[in-house]
């Protein structure tokens, strides 16, 4: 009888539940939006229940579309949004709070200070990270600290902390495996990626006590099996658990260093494997633990941008100038070029290579002539502006040539910035057929572990392009529209500055 793998897609806005066969068609989906909280400006959460039962309703979902029972199930696989930090009662199962999303900015005074007290080059050689409110740990000593109760809990024993990834398999294993994976660890500025284990002096730099960290495992591994009866009547193994980038990078087959993914979703995250070495960059890149091509830990650059789809939602919901996302596409084709605007989507500050908290969005070269397609196009070129500046960071710290890219996310759909990204890196960019590569990574894994697939060999045959891009952009007018660009970046870091 024919076995399916059933993965959790567990992402900022929304979760989903996709079911792959053996050839790696995604037979069924099923996608739901849950809601987010937004307590204060620039504070951005998530209630740990509601996405629980957002997983339960996209399961339910896919098995009945599927027509598919537990038994037909070879494995589960888990991918999520990372960073996101949950708290919550050990023998209660409740969260202590809401859940502190990657993007929330709540813990920027934690993290001045200790940038301020001079601990960003130790806490940067132990974790690969920047020091930012971005990572788990500053959300941690933050629940720690303001909600009532909770030190002294968590010094008890009695609290748990997790990534979406261990709350979801300790819910779905109903509280008989804590344990989350070495790309999740690798996020949470706790872990020590040379060592591969908890850091206890970082530990006791944050004051978060060991006992409520999760067991750290490959990404590949066995992570106990179903014992949540409602929905699974006969017991399913997890099999499979990566943070959505890492997935991804191993969904679009990069396996040898040297291979780069860029994800285009609510913000882009592009990864560059670099095998067993550990890169470490001095120009605002991150070093990150990822998957090599048994399933085992590896090492990653990654280069974190944070707003690139959602300055698209911003024409879309905020300006009202787009009715749909994909309507930028043909406003853009619509002009020669952008018409001298370039537009800085600095909405929460800028990520990689730049980690400037304080600047915020600018738009430059406006003239009575501008208009709904110059915003639309400068805004599409933003995205592929940003993405260069890390891959140029990355060609630097590395000395690896760059010679392809793969693409994958929602935006990746969008042909105008597609062709303009390549023209801006002047290499060939390639999106896969099966555009779920960061689900398609957790299947994976899942199934490697699993015998399902016997190794990465059998699997290297289902990623198939669907769209190829090569550069066609002069090299004078390359440069010239990235210098604008730079110029138009340092001006609103200028204009910011205290
Ligand atoms: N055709 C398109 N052109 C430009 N942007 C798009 C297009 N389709 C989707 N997007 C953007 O991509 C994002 C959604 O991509 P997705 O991969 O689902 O993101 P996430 O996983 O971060 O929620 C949205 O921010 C949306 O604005
Ligand atoms: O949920 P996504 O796809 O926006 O991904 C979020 C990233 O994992 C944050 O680091």
């Amino acid at each position: 009888m024919e076995k399916y793998i059933l993965v959790i897609d567990q992402g900022t806005t929304s979760t989903r539940a996709i079911l792959f066969d053996k050839e790696g068609n995604d037979v069924a989906k099923a996608q739901e939006e849950f809601p987010q909280y937004f307590p204060q400006p620039s504070w951005v959460e998530h209630d740990a229940n509601e996405i629980w039962q957002s997983v339960l309703n996209v399961i339910t979902k896919v098995m009945e579309e599927g027509q598919i029972k537990p038994s037909d199930l070879d494995s589960i696989g888990i991918t999520n949004q990372r960073e996101t930090t949950v708290i919550w009662d050990k023998e209660s199962g409740m969260p202590i709070h809401h859940a502190l999303v990657w993007q929330s900015r709540q813990t920027n005074q934690i993290t001045d200070k200790l940038v301020k007290d001079g601990h960003e080059d130790f806490i940067r050689n132990r974790t690969g990270l920047k020091v930012n409110s971005y990572f788990s740990a500053t959300k941690v000593m933050w629940l720690l600290d303001e909600i009532p109760q909770a030190r002294v809990r968590a010094e008890n024993g009695e609290l748990l902390f997790g990534t979406i990834d261990t709350w979801l398999i300790w819910k779905l294993t109903e509280g008989k495996v804590h344990a989350t994976d070495y790309t999740n660890a690798s996020r949470t500025m706790m872990f020590n990626i040379h060592e591969l284990v908890w850091d206890d002096e970082l530990l006791e730099l944050y004051r978060i006590p060991k006992a409520i960290l999760p067991e750290v495992k490959a990404s590949s591994d066995d992570y106990g099996q179903t014992e949540y009866y409602h929905v699974f009547s006969d017991p399913v193994r997890i099999t499979g658990v990566a943070g959505d980038q890492q997935a991804a990078l191993f969904g679009q087959n990069c396996f040898e260093p040297g291979n780069v993914k860029n994800t285009y979703g609510t913000g882009s995250f592009i990864l560059m494997n670099t095998g067993d070495k550990a890169v470490n960059s001095e120009n605002g890149l991150l070093t990150t633990l990822a998957c090599n091509d048994k399933g085992d830990v590896c090492y990653a650059l990654e280069g974190s941008v944070f707003v690139t789809g959602s300055a698209i939602q911003w024409l879309r919901d905020g300006l009202k100038i787009i009715k749909d996302s994909i309507d930028t596409q043909k406003m853009a084709y619509e002009l020669a070029s952008n018409e001298g605007v370039y537009i800085v989507p600095a909405f929460v500050g800028l990520g990689a290579p730049y980690w400037d908290s304080n600047v915020r969005g600018a738009i430059f070269g406006v003239t009575r002539g501008t208009s709904r397609q110059t915003f639309a196009r400068a805004t599409l070129e933003s995205i592929a502006y940003q993405t260069k500046d890390v891959v140029e960071t990355m060609v630097q710290e590395t000395g690896l040539a760059i010679t392809q890219m793969k693409v994958d996310g929602g935006a990746s759909k969008n042909e105008f910035l597609m062709a303009f990204q390549a023209d801006m890196l002047n290499i060939p960019i390639f999106r896969p057929l099966i555009n779920e590569t960061t689900a398609m990574g957790a299947a994976y894994l899942a199934g490697l572990k699993t015998g399902f697939w016997q190794d990465t060999e059998e699997i290297r045959h289902i990623w198939q392009v669907d769209g190829s891009f090569y550069p066609d952009m002069p090299e004078t007018k390359r440069n010239l529209y990235y210098d604008k660009w730079r110029r138009a970046v340092e001006a609103a870091q200028f204009f910011h500055q205290d």
